[in-house]
């Protein structure tokens, strides 16, 4: 609990100077007003997160962290547990989605077992496994309120690492069979929503067990009754092990100033976490893309971000944080790189 009181007190606001400065000049380039829309606002962003109107973030590292669910065994997952320990050291090969827009954005990937259900044999995923993948949620707490804290904390941990290392950029990405339907949850509780009217069929379940996954999501709130003010008691009644890292990478990347990007739906149901922990985490995302995931427009909405672009992806991994890379860097260039009137020499 100390490494994220500590953490939480380090979150600033973002600096509205060099925001205005960079307002100006953005304003100032030569190009009809607004023409380069979302990139103009994402240059403004960064310049108030980094207090830097020029910033770089050519150091981009994607956090994909894994784990399982005990709540797989009330039949909610359309593929095998086992894919979540099959699928993880594939990150480390190179070898999955996420790897090759990674490659493409020049982006570091950094994989971390959160608790998934069996030992992974591969030394460059990161052991930080909590435990064997959570209880499940439909009979009791998913963890325990310590086991929440811890996995916030590993989050907060492997964020100042990389930003440590050098990274500027910062996304989160998950690997878990299952993990749709605690983010059903957290969505469901925080916006005090039915789950019947956002479930969806995550990784292909097919649609006549969409009912009954709504009635193990409704069953795990009415069991558990997560208050919806306390995200950690959220997490811990009906989260996940990487669902609580990721949140803790979002607060850890806010409190040292990094800009950090939201990928698909369960990253989105991390930062809402986040965001319920403290609010002042909300300026320092950058949300990718709209998932294709039945309740991801609701799920955005209750962030209160508008992402960047919506071409139908539902695969996460942290695949649409790496193609929302090359927008962000974009924008750093267009800063950098383009003349303002007065630099161009242009009077009229
Ligand atoms: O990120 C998304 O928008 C997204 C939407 C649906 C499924 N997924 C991925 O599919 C898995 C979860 O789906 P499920 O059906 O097993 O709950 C998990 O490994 C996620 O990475 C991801
Ligand atoms: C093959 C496979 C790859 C994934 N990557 C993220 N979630 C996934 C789920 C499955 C089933």
């Amino acid at each position: 609990m100390k490494l994220l009181n500590q953490t939480l007190k380090k979150i600033g606001l973002l600096d509205q100077e060099t925001m205005a400065k960079t307002k100006n000049r953005v304003d100032n380039l030569f190009k009809p007003l607004g023409s380069l829309g979302r990139l103009e606002d994402l240059a403004v962003q960064l310049a108030g997160i980094t207090k830097n109107s020029f910033p770089t973030v050519d150091k981009k590292v994607i956090i994909v962290m894994s784990a399982d669910h005990g709540v797989y065994v009330e039949g909610v997952a359309p593929d095998p547990q086992i894919i979540t320990a099959l699928q993880t050291p594939n990150f480390v090969k190179g070898i999955t989605g996420v790897c090759a827009f990674a490659k493409q954005a020049r982006a570091d990937v950094v994989v971390v077992d959160m608790g998934i259900a069996s030992d992974i044999d591969e030394p460059k995923v990161i052991n930080r496994k909590i435990r064997y993948g959570t209880s499940n949620m439909a009979k009791g707490p998913a963890m325990s309120r310590e086991e929440a804290i811890k996995s916030l904390e590993i989050g907060i941990e492997i964020a100042n690492d990389q930003i440590d290392q050098g990274k500027n950029l910062l996304a989160t990405g998950e690997m878990g069979i299952g993990n749709t339907t605690p983010s059903t949850a957290i969505f469901s509780v925080i916006g005090h929503l039915d789950p019947e009217t956002i479930v969806g069929i995550g990784a292909g379940l097919p649609i006549e067990k969409l009912k009954h996954k709504a009635s193990v999501i409704k069953k795990a709130i009415a069991i558990n009754q997560p208050n919806p003010k306390d995200a950690i008691d959220i997490l811990s009644k009906v989260g996940g092990f990487e669902i609580g890292g990721m949140a803790g990478v979002f607060i850890g990347a806010a409190s040292r100033r990094i800009p950090i990007v939201v990928d698909g739906f369960i990253a989105t149901a991390a930062a809402l976490l986040a965001i319920t922990i403290a609010p002042k985490v909300k300026d320092f995302l950058i949300p990718s893309h709209h998932t294709a995931e039945r309740g991801g427009k609701i799920a955005m909405q209750l962030l209160g971000l508008t992402p960047l672009f919506d071409i139908g992806l539902r695969l996460g991994e942290g695949t649409g944080a790496a193609l929302a890379f090359n927008f962000v860097e974009a924008a750093t260039y267009m800063v950098k790189e383009m003349a303002t009137r007065e630099e161009a020499g242009l009077v009229i």
